[in-house]
């Protein structure tokens, strides 16, 4: 295993939530100074239409790729609507999340999942088989092994939820792919240049719970006790994230004051973030953005987080528009899989638990 990376700080899971909290902040902030500081006032989750992005022409395409370069050098952040994942496969997988949370007794999900005083998680990784173009065959873990190791409840203890599972991975995962090519566009680089890329690639997957907190919730925007924080402050290791939710508010976004921004998504959106592998790769030009969870709320939040990478045997070096003319690459080149290995190591003690459900554990 390579050495800890000591580039890109990272809140740990261990810190306490001032830490967090102020570790988060000084990271924003370096971030955002690097090439577009922003105040909190320009500070904007932008809600970006997708619709011209699949019927359009080049023009068209490039129109909404400009709306995304634009939040990615910001906030890190937008929402996209008319994004072509059907309602069926997202309120499916809404319901297979609350259905695995309450209806799977506790023996039946203990190995499965990891329950926590605000929230329970349930991770998955990319399988050739939900992959609806099939890939190439040749996905390879974060570590370079090839062994599948995804583990679901059995089909008699929860008719149907695979099945639902892989509609929507494979719904999101065309998503991925497609704005993948609008991320291309939106870096000046040909629309298909990430496209050999993302053959096999890294798309880890969860369900998340987070149940209301018990004592009253904290008023907003009120710092909240570490306690009711359902997910600590983190920004996320792979290339993008789309995130699905529950109607039920809980992601906050941290602004370049070190104040929280509350997401709210229309409903049918996505939220979509830069995370800190593209972070890497776009020489700090896109900015992966701290963010937590926390119910404020009466009722319970599920979430679904699609960790998007490109394929992790892929090695990436700083993409050649993303460098000034004489300006010098941040970053050593990496192989995909090594980097968010690296960073999955440095939030789970060693690594334990890594592999407990072939992927992620519980990180921040
Ligand atoms: O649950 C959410 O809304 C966000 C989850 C998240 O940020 C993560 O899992 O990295
Ligand atoms: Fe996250």
């Amino acid at each position: 295993m390579a050495a800890p990376l000591v580039d890109t700080p990272h809140v740990q899971a261990s810190t306490t939530y001032t830490e967090a909290r102020e570790g988060a902040a000084a990271y924003l902030q370096s971030r955002l100074t690097a090439r577009a500081p922003i105040t909190d006032e320009e500070f904007e989750v932008p809600i970006i239409d997708g619709s011209p992005s699949f019927s359009g022409t080049l023009a068209e395409r490039q129109s909404v790729a400009k709306q995304i370069r634009k939040a990615c050098t910001t906030s890190g952040f937008f929402y996209i609507t008319n994004h072509g994942v059907p309602r069926t496969a997202r309120d499916g997988i809404l319901q297979q999340a609350e259905r695995f949370m309450h209806e799977l007794r506790s023996e039946q999900k203990e190995k499965l999942h990891t329950k926590r005083k605000t929230k329970e998680v349930f991770n998955f990784s990319y399988e050739a088989a939900m992959d609806k173009s099939g890939g190439d065959g040749k996905y390879v873990n974060l570590d370079g092994t090839t062994e599948n190791g995804n583990l679901w409840p059995k089909e008699e203890d929860l008719h149907g939820f695979y099945d639902a599972v892989k509609e929507y991975y494979g719904a999101v995962l065309g998503l991925a792919r497609h704005l993948f090519r609008l991320f291309a566009l939106s870096l000046n680089l040909k629309e298909t240049y990430f496209d050999p890329m993302i053959t096999h690639p890294g798309g880890i997957a969860r369900l998340l719970y987070y149940p209301p907190p018990k004592s009253s919730p904290p008023p907003i925007p009120s710092s909240s006790s570490e306690e009711q924080i359902g997910l600590g402050a983190h920004s996320d290791y792979e290339c993008f994230t789309l995130l699905l939710s529950s109607s039920v508010p809980g992601l906050e976004i941290l602004k370049p004051s070190g104040h929280w921004h509350i997401a709210s998504p229309p409903p049918e959106a996505f939220i979509v973030n830069v995370a800190d592998f593209l972070m890497r790769w776009t020489n700090g030009m896109y900015k992966s953005t701290v963010h937590r969870v926390v119910n404020r709320g009466t009722e319970a939040r599920y979430s679904v987080p699609f960790f998007f990478s490109v394929n992790y045997d892929t090695l990436v070096e700083t993409l050649p528009t993303c460098l000034a003319e004489g300006e010098e690459s941040k970053w050593k080149p990496i192989r995909a899989g090594e980097y968010i290995l690296e960073r999955l190591n440095a939030t789970t003690k060693d690594g334990v638990g890594f592999y407990g459900n072939s992927n992620i554990a519980d990180r921040a």
